[in-house]
């Protein structure tokens, strides 16, 4: 039985170079996975800090050491013969000059093309969580169109990059109207805006993505015709959705609500605890959602989360 069986606890770091380059390592013919494409790491020894883990993993495999470390996203993967939680860490100020010491090819490769390369299954959701920002912006409410391209703008300058329009009260054809043109206004920015509705909307091609509500979860449809730059999202609050927006292969889920949050004041949060452990055993990355401010992020991260997603936090700006 999967469940049962004993989960590896693997550090994984993604290397950036001062170039913004990336590090790989192919792996070994002879290990687990030999021969695909791989982040440095291994395993951590029992009672080791994760930090010290991956300096010696890195001092062992490539002869370098780090000084930065950011945490990227925890992925619980079964293989067939194999459970691993790849602990995964985007880490640089590099010392050293890296090489295969253990006679293995390594290599720099530019963000944008690591799709290019083959990687174990576990890795397309760290390949995932490499492409998503930290932040997922909610629109807040707007009387007039104005105000949310101002609102809109204003976060957009701010760095925000991932936009969910959410006006639930105004007509739908209203809402597609607006929808369509604020795709076209977050994409000249460079972002990219998910909206709310039927998975019909996958086949319109200014549609960046789609968040799911959890309702939208349960149906038997699979959005199979999306184009590969869309995104799909699902809103999870239990485990049972967060399996189920699994099974349809979304790109990610927010998690909610943590924290008691503004816009559903009667429902019960989740607290720390509860929210840590569905994002450790979810197998895409989490967007903390409820209650976020900017002071949670880094809480949020830590934990294993992708970001936070919010509202009123980002509505501001
Ligand atoms: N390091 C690394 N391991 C990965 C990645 N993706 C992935 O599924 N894995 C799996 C393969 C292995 O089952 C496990 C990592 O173990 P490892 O073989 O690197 O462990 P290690 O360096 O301590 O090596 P060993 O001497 O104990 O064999 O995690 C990845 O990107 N990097
Ligand atoms: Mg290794």
């Amino acid at each position: 039985m999967v469940e049962k069986r004993k989960v590896v606890h693997v550090a994984v770091a993604v290397i950036l170079g001062d170039d913004g380059r990336v590090l790989l390592a192919k792996r070994p013919e002879d290990k687990h996975m030999g021969g695909l494409w791989e982040f440095p790491g291994g395993k951590v020894e029992a009672g080791e800090d994760i930090k010290l883990a991956l300096n010696r993993e890195l001092r062992e495999e490539l002869d370098i050491e780090v000084s930065a470390f950011a945490p990227l996203i925890k992925i619980r993967h079964d293989y067939p013969d194999k459970s691993v939680l790849l602990d995964t860490w985007v880490v640089s100020g590099i010392q050293g000059e890296p090489k295969g010491n253990e006679g293995q090819l390594i290599q720099w490769v530019e963000k944008d093309c690591l799709n290019d390369y083959e990687f174990p299954e576990a890795n397309k959701v760290i390949l995932r969580a490499l492409q998503l920002p930290d932040r997922y912006m909610i629109t807040g409410h707007f009387e007039e169109k104005e105000t949310l391209f101002n609102r809109v703008s204003a976060a957009l300058d701010n760095g925000i990059r991932l936009i969910q329009f959410r006006a639930h009260w105004l007509e739908e054809s209203e809402y597609l109207r607006l929808a369509q043109e604020l795709s076209g206004f977050v994409k000249a920015a460079g972002g990219m805006l998910i909206i709310k509705g039927d998975f019909s909307l996958l086949l319109e091609p200014w549609c960046h993505g789609l968040h799911l509500t959890s309702p939208q979860l349960g149906l038997a449809v699979k959005p199979e015709k999306r184009h590969p730059d869309q995104l799909l999202v699902a809103s999870c609050h239990d485990e049972q959705q967060i399996q189920d927006a699994e099974a349809m292969a979304v790109d990610f889920i927010t998690l909610s609500p943590v924290k008691k949050t503004q816009s559903h004041p009667e429902t019960k949060p989740l607290g720390l605890v509860k929210a840590l452990a569905l994002t450790e055993a979810a197998k895409v990355p989490v967007f903390w959602l409820g209650g976020m401010g900017l002071d949670d992020l880094d809480i949020a991260q830590q934990r294993g989360a992708q970001g936070i997603a919010a509202i009123h936090t980002f509505w501001r700006f």
